[in-house]
């Protein structure tokens, strides 16, 4: 399989806990891979050390082919990452976040584009202090996809959206990776996972524990899909 993440064996802990445990998964081009897990499986940090914001303390992580952490300032120019809580510089307005963000990159783009995929091209001079949560979500994702990369790290993309909203960001997810855009997403609605991912991966014990096509198992089990799911993540939590 030609991956274009590949995640190997990593391992971390923090204190003496141990949050990862020779987890491996792989994501190939064009493929949305759904991560799910309970609150503190480790989500979050899978995110961050496969963007390379955090080191391993076992294992790597290779986004095509290249060591995250070892290359990580080459990687994070390349791939699109929406990891916990976007920040921005409040004061200015979302599209002078953009701009800020593509002349720190290096690169051109279309700003306003983005800005209208995302709902917010009419905000203006509105500075981003004075955005709703839903907003700042919206435009942290404009800012992940604003560098057509071939990666996107999406920690809760919905988070604070409302349905339409929720729809819009489903419907530039699917298109991107029609265009061959490999994503890893997590999301806590499960029902958002049979919409987007094509391959889920339930994350527990620091590892993923079970992996499915959320439209195959919905044909198989029907309206118990979702019990089918909580009851794997219940059983693996310990
Ligand atoms: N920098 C850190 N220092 C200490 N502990 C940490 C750190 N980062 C994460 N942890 C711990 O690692 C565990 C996993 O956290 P993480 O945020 O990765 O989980 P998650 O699956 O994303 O959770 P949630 O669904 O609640 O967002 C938690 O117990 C958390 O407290």
């Amino acid at each position: 399989m030609d991956a274009v993440i590949e995640i190997r064996e990593v391992s971390k802990s923090f204190q003496g806990q141990s949050v990862l445990e020779r987890c491996s998964l792989n994501l190939k081009k064009g493929e949305i891979y759904g991560l799910l897990g309970i609150n503190g499986a480790g989500k979050t940090t899978l995110m961050k050390i496969t963007g390379g914001f955090q080191q391993p303390d076992e294992g790597e992580v290779r986004i095509e082919g290249r060591d995250s952490w070892e290359y990580r300032e080459k990687i994070q120019s390349r791939i699109g990452t929406l990891i916990e809580t976007p920040i921005f510089y409040d004061h200015l307005s979302a599209r002078e976040n953009l701009e800020i963000h593509m002349a720190y990159m290096g690169q051109e783009s279309d700003i306003n584009g983005a800005l209208e995929q995302v709902g917010l091209v009419r905000t203006g001079k509105k500075p981003v202090s004075r955005f709703s949560m839903g907003m700042k979500q919206r435009l942290g994702i404009a800012r992940a996809m604003l560098h057509s990369p071939d990666c996107l790290l999406l920690d809760e993309p919905v988070n604070g959206l409302d349905p339409v909203g929720i729809q819009e960001v489903r419907d530039i997810l699917l298109a991107l990776a029609k265009k061959g855009t490999a994503m890893l997403v997590s999301s806590h609605i499960l029902s958002e996972m049979e919409q987007l991912a094509h391959r889920v991966g339930i994350l527990a014990q620091g590892k993923i524990v079970e992996e499915f096509s959320p439209s195959l198992m919905r044909k198989q089990y029907g309206e118990n899909f979702e019990n089918y799911v909580i009851d794997i993540m219940k059983r693996k939590q310990i």
